[in-house]
């Protein structure tokens, strides 16, 4: 194994897709709660630890499941061997000891999130990966955190147009979650795993995602009513709600199809809240 194959290896570990649209996420939720030019160095902390944090989740949790990785995802750095399994653990700790030392730097409430969900990421593949729903729930509540991790960032900032974003994240990541669940399940089941699809069957558990991103997509125009976003907001998560609402109905023929064309709709949808955040700042000038 070559240097350059095992620091390819290492970056695809923090799956560095994920750490640039959550770390956005977090920006999204400083900004909503009114505190970038407030307080330029803490978000920019709120948004390194983040990073941190995700790669590091993401690495930690490819060295858990390496052995349903060589089932469901041979191709993954440590199953494939670009990794060793000792060297992704010790550089998802060195990624943790990145966010914590940047989140100390924080006000209280985002350290106190920061703890928690560093705790979640660790405890989601040793301990709540296998319970149905339960893990894609902890998923959920992480990506949806960002925005409030964001929020407390910012001392004294407004947390209500922070929430309702957390809300709309968190179920719309609970939906692919699910899915994810569907597409793998041949490989959770010789693992043992009881997930969702597995606890109450596939169709069943593809119904729930259905229902649960029909909820997310009904509720999305709430920050446009509740004035946390300019019109623009809703010319936007107009087609990244068509694009989810598709998404689900294709995860019933091809969750893997499904499931990759709701993370695109997933982050348009994060498109449109910074539009329609900074189309409604703008327009106040
Ligand atoms: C209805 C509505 C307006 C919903 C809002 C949807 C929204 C803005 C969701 C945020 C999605 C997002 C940008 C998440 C950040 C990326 C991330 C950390 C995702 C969680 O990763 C866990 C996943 O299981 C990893 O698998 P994969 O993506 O296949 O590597
Ligand atoms: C704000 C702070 C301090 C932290 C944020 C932490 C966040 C946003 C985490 C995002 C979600 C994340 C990175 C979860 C890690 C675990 C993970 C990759 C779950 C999904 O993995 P599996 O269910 O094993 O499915 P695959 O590995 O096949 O994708
Ligand atoms: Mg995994």
């Amino acid at each position: 194994m070559t240097v350059g194959e095992t620091g390819r290896g290492l970056l695809e570990l923090t799956r560095p897709v994920n750490v640039i649209a959550a770390s956005a996420l977090t920006f999204i939720g400083a900004f909503v709660a009114g505190g970038v030019t407030e307080a330029p160095i803490a978000v920019a902390a709120a948004v390194g630890a983040t990073a941190l944090a995700v790669g590091a989740g993401n690495a930690i949790n490819d060295y858990f499941d390496r052995e349903i990785d060589r089932i469901n995802q041979p191709e993954r750095a440590i199953p494939r061997g670009a990794v060793s399994p000792r060297g992704a653990l010790a550089f998802s700790l060195l990624l943790f000891a990145g966010a914590v030392g940047l989140a100390i730097t924080l006000p209280r409430p985002a350290i106190a999130i920061a703890g928690i969900n560093l705790l979640a990421l660790v405890a989601y593949t040793e301990v709540f990966k296998g319970l149905p729903g339960l893990g894609n729930a902890l998923v959920a509540y992480l990506v949806g955190s960002t925005f409030l991790f964001g929020a407390a960032a910012i001392d004294g900032a407004e947390i209500g147009p922070a929430v309702v974003l957390f809300l709309l994240a968190a179920i719309a990541t609970l939906t692919r979650e699910i899915i994810k669940d569907v597409e793998d399940v041949e490989g959770d089941r010789e693992e043992g795993l009881n997930t969702l699809p597995i606890a109450i069957g596939e169709r069943r558990a593809l119904a729930v995602a259905a229902f649960l991103l029909v909820v997310a997509v009904v509720a999305s125009p709430i920050p446009f009513l509740r004035g946390h976003f300019g019109v623009s907001y809703l010319l936007i998560v107009a087609p990244a709600d068509a694009v989810m609402l598709l998404a689900a109905y294709e995860s019933f023929e091809d969750p893997t199809v499904g499931q990759s064309r709701l993370k695109y709709g997933m982050f348009l949808a994060a498109l449109a809240f910074i539009v329609g955040r900074a189309a409604l700042e703008f327009s106040s000038l």
